[in-house]
């Protein structure tokens, strides 16, 4: 289980960006975040995948709680994160061809031998052809580019993912592709997952079930008001309302 608890964080002690947000994500469960601009969702996301230390709050991994973030993180807790980012020209290193990219993790815990057949395996599961992998990514599409960066976050089988609007700069298909890569991946290993963004359609199709933001951030759990407001919204949902429905299939909502 992965549980945030009463996390404020930011970037000035005086003034947190995110104060007081709580949500847990079980093994297997996939989670939506949405909420808007600026409100501190990725924030909050950084905090949760180890990387940036709340000021005050709980994050507890299979009820242990965490103690350091960052590169002062246990190893074994910072592999047990997989992320991708939203802008993948920021989160790649341009010297690299991307077969060295998705590489860059299993060379860092000194597992060189696994190389090819890892980067070959999900190359083929984010949909890169051989001759992409040799390309730099100066090189390569927004699109090819954020598909380098899935495979590099799957490639030491996290057993949590974080996808922070990994698909707001990407068109239907490459969104539908990156997506299914993703519940692919989850379907065979049981990952976690929260994905967060701006898009309440692909959320809702993609994840077991969708916080809001004010929900999160909420001193009480989540009203029957708003609950009601979530399972009404899932109901009444008309798939052919939006191209990205007829590309990302959606999920069973257990309690829908
Ligand atoms: N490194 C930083 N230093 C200072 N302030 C920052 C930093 N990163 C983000 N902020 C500020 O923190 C607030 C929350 O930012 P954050 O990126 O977490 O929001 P968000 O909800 O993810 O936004 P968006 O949906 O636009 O990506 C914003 O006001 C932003 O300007």
């Amino acid at each position: 289980m992965l549980e945030l608890r009463g996390i404020t964080a930011g970037y000035d002690r005086k003034a947190p960006v995110v104060r007081g947000a709580s949500l847990t994500v079980a093994p297997g469960e996939s989670v939506g975040l949405l909420g808007p601009s600026g409100c501190g969702k990725s924030t909050l996301a950084r905090v949760a995948a180890l990387l940036h230390r709340p000021d005050s709050g709980a994050l507890l991994l299979d009820g242990e709680p965490v103690r350091r973030w960052r590169h002062r993180a246990p190893r074994a807790q910072r592999t047990a994160f997989g992320v991708v980012f939203q802008q993948p020209r920021l989160s790649a290193d341009p010297r690299l061809r991307l077969t060295d990219l998705i590489a860059e993790p299993l060379r860092a815990v000194g597992r060189r031998d696994a190389v090819p057949d890892r980067v070959a395996e999900l190359a083929q599961a984010v949909g890169l052809t051989p001759d992409l992998l040799d390309r730099r990514p100066h090189e390569v599409s927004d699109g090819q580019l954020q598909r380098a960066c899935l495979a590099r976050a799957l490639v030491l089988r996290p057993r949590w993912l974080i996808c922070d609007e990994m698909t707001a700069m990407l068109d239907a298909s490459t969104t539908a592709a990156l997506v299914t890569a993703v519940e692919d991946y989850r379907t065979t290993t049981g990952a976690g997952l929260l994905a967060v963004g701006h898009d309440q359609v692909l959320l809702d199709r993609w994840c077991d079930r969708t916080l809001h933001w004010d929900d999160v951030t909420g001193s009480t759990p989540p009203t029957t008001e708003r609950l009601q407001r979530q399972w009404t919204r899932q109901a009444v949902y008309e798939p052919e309302a939006n191209s990205r429905d007829k590309l990302v299939p959606k999920r069973s909502h257990g309690a829908a």
